[in-house]
């Protein structure tokens, strides 16, 4: 299909999501790895799916992208049911994985122009170098590229085609801070475009960047998904007043209005001072190591999931044999050959 037909197959359907699941599950061994989520992603979204270790997003990502079959639940991807996705859906997406498959023997621009010759609408091969800040590697051979610049090189395969939907699962690992920065431009770019993207990633930071809205995973289930900026509920967002007392101690206090509080903690250094015999400097009246800090996403995230753990860990009954120690059985890579979808 090509890709002003397909624009127009997405005109026509422009208010169904590009991507629904609903009650997905996937079983290894006897353990749901996914257990039950659903979740949809709108056209034009960027949408991340956060998660610690395990949780289930790469099993959730390779089953969206048609690599892994589903135990159960349904799951529509540009409309298709990606067990059944054909070569025509597949043209229409783009794929970072987690790790680049087969090391390429050709040059940058040699493995990217090939890529391109699969797709009706391929990005310039040239501009997308660019773009990922290879250019001074465009005539170089793919195993002589360090770690980061091959991860550069695949983001630059998965979007070459100028897919309808991008998964980028974990796509700036081994990235130093300034390629980091040069990919939030480029995928901010293709967002522009109209491009939906399906992010995963551990820098919380990239997450709030990029993503308008979010889900978290732990444990194979959906613990919080909406928008960024509410996640986690209004509570978690209220600021922390920090500050060490004359002792050393550090102390630490959520409140609505710091400044109120920060006010409150000068005027007891102030009494102080005035109660001791000696004058005291002007800096002394100021609270030692004192932060107003506004929750980070990471910080919500962090809190979550800590919350998630400890509902878990109350969950499973005492002297019962726990969730956790039936994992190595279940970790044990039960894949059969045939399931990870060609
Ligand atoms: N082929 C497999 N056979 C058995 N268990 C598997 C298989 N693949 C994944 N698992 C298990 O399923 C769970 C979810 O794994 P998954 O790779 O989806 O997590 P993740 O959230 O992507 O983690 P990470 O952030 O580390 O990439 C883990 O407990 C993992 O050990």
């Amino acid at each position: 299909m090509s890709r002003e037909s397909s624009a127009s197959t997405s005109t026509s359907r422009a208010a169904d999501p590009v991507v629904r699941v609903r009650g997905l599950t996937k079983r290894y061994a006897d353990r749901n790895a996914v257990d039950g989520i659903d979740f949809d992603i709108e056209r034009g979204e960027t949408f991340a799916l956060l998660g610690p270790n395990g949780a289930g997003k790469s099993t959730t990502i390779e089953i969206l992208e048609g690599y892994r079959r589903r135990t159960g639940g349904e799951v529509s991807v540009l409309g298709v049911d990606p067990s059944r996705g054909r070569l025509d859906w597949r043209s229409r997406l783009g794929i970072v994985l987690q790790s680049s498959g087969e090391p390429a023997t050709g040059t940058v621009r040699q493995e990217l122009r090939h890529r391109a010759s699969f797709y009706p609408n391929p990005r310039d091969v040239d501009q997308t170098i660019a773009a990922v800040g290879l250019d001074e590697k465009a005539d170089t051979r793919v195993g002589r590229l360090s770690g980061g610049q091959q991860r550069r090189l695949d983001v630059a395969l998965g979007v070459i085609g100028r897919p309808e939907l991008l998964f980028l699962d974990e796509p700036t690992t081994g990235f130093d801070p300034e390629a980091r920065r040069q990919f939030w431009r480029l995928i901010r770019e293709l967002s522009a475009e109209g491009t939906s993207i399906l992010l995963t990633t551990h820098y919380l930071d990239e997450a709030a960047q990029l993503a308008s809205r979010a889900g978290v995973i732990a444990g194979g289930r959906m613990r919080a998904l909406g928008p960024l900026d509410e996640l986690g509920g209004a509570a978690a967002r209220v600021p922390i007043v920090r500050w060490r007392d004359a002792a050393g101690t550090l102390h630490e206090q959520r409140t609505e209005r710091p400044a109120g509080l920060v006010a409150h903690l000068q005027s007891e250094l102030a009494r102080d001072a005035a109660a001791g015999s000696s004058a005291r400097a002007a800096t002394e009246l100021e609270p030692r190591g004192l932060e107003v800090v506004r929750p980070s996403l990471e910080d919500i995230y962090l809190q979550l999931i800590a919350e998630v753990e400890r509902e878990d860990a109350a969950a499973v009954s005492p002297g019962a044999p726990g969730e956790a120690d039936t994992g190595s059985d279940a970790d044990t890579d039960t894949t059969d050959p045939e399931e990870v979808l060609a």
